[in-house]
């Protein structure tokens, strides 16, 4: 079931189309990952969601409530954290003081409550923001590379954070350009230039951009890569064959030289990085 249903979204400033034809779907539960390199229109979509920008499409929010924490800092540079936690939690309704208590723990912020914000520093900042974007325990949190200038500790405890709420139900859409981290993701949207150029889980995005490798282990190197003539192999130490899906094709392959004779000790399958695929999924697209 989605959450949020993204149909042939366009925005345009003047001539230039920010976002072209795009459509998304947000599933209930799920982090959903949208990447894309800098100016392919990642924020200008989740501008849109929240109707910051004039579009054309359609976006159907059926979230209930919706956390946004967008990459320029919405927080009064002039207020310390915890005022800027009570004012947006007053935004909210929120009168309950321990749900602010709760967010300064949650982002370690606590030590630093009294500090104003044009003091912290830049993580501390997204810190501060992402308390925010959470205070009204939303059930669709919408994250703008939230993770921008956070130090590698503190990148991990924001994700075990994001699974968690995942585990509690909730859905997350966030855009990252950390390679970890869009592995961390149910599914993947990759953009370029406004538009859609893959989708799906990080596994299956690998198996597209690159295919799948076999590597066996054989007893008669040579003898097994004549067998498989039909596919693209070489040898380095073991036989490396190139397959569109090793799940399918392994146990072909396997048969294929048990039959002529070949010994299979040992297979493994290999599969590109997220970097990688995405390399390539950008210089074909
Ligand atoms: N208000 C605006 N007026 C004109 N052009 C804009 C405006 N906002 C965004 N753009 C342009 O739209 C394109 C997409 O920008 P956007 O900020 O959505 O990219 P992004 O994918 O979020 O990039 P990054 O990874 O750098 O954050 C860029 O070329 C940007 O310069």
């Amino acid at each position: 079931m989605n959450i949020l249903e993204i149909s042939n979204l366009s925005v345009r400033f003047g001539d230039f189309y920010a976002v072209k034809g795009l459509t998304l779907n947000v599933r209930r539960g799920e982090i959903l990952g949208l990447l894309g390199p800098n100016g392919s229109g990642k924020t200008t979509t989740i501008r849109a969601i929240f109707g910051m920008v004039p579009y054309e499409g359609e976006i159907r929010n059926y979230a209930t409530s919706v956390g946004w924490m967008p990459q320029n800092s919405p927080l009064y540079l002039n207020l310390s954290v915890e005022e800027n936690l009570r004012f947006f939690a007053s935004l909210y309704g929120i009168e309950d003081e321990r749900r602010v208590e709760e967010m300064l723990k949650l982002v370690q912020l606590e030590r630093y409550r009294k500090r104003l914000v044009k003091n912290l520093s830049g993580g501390m900042r997204q810190r501060a923001m992402l308390a925010c974007a959470m205070l009204h325990d939303p059930e669709l949190l919408v994250l703008d590379e939230p993770t921008a200038g956070v130090d590698p500790p503190l990148r991990v405890s924001f994700w075990e954070q994001f699974e968690k709420l995942r585990e509690e139900g909730k859905t997350i859409l966030v855009t990252t350009h950390y390679m970890d981290e869009a592995e961390r993701c149910e599914r993947l949207v990759l953009i370029r230039n406004g538009s859609k150029i893959a989708e799906g889980t990080p596994e299956e995005i690998k198996r597209r951009a690159c295919g799948d490798r076999l590597l066996l282990e054989v007893d008669d190197a040579l003898a097994a890569s004549r067998i498989l003539s039909d596919y693209r192999s070489w040898i380095n130490g073991k036989v490396v064959v190139e397959v569109d899906d090793a799940a399918s094709e392994a146990p072909k392959i396997i048969e294929m030289l048990s039959r002529a004779g070949v010994k299979v000790f040992r297979v493994e399958i290999r599969r590109c990085t997220l970097e990688e695929a995405f390399m390539r999924l950008m210089e074909h697209a």
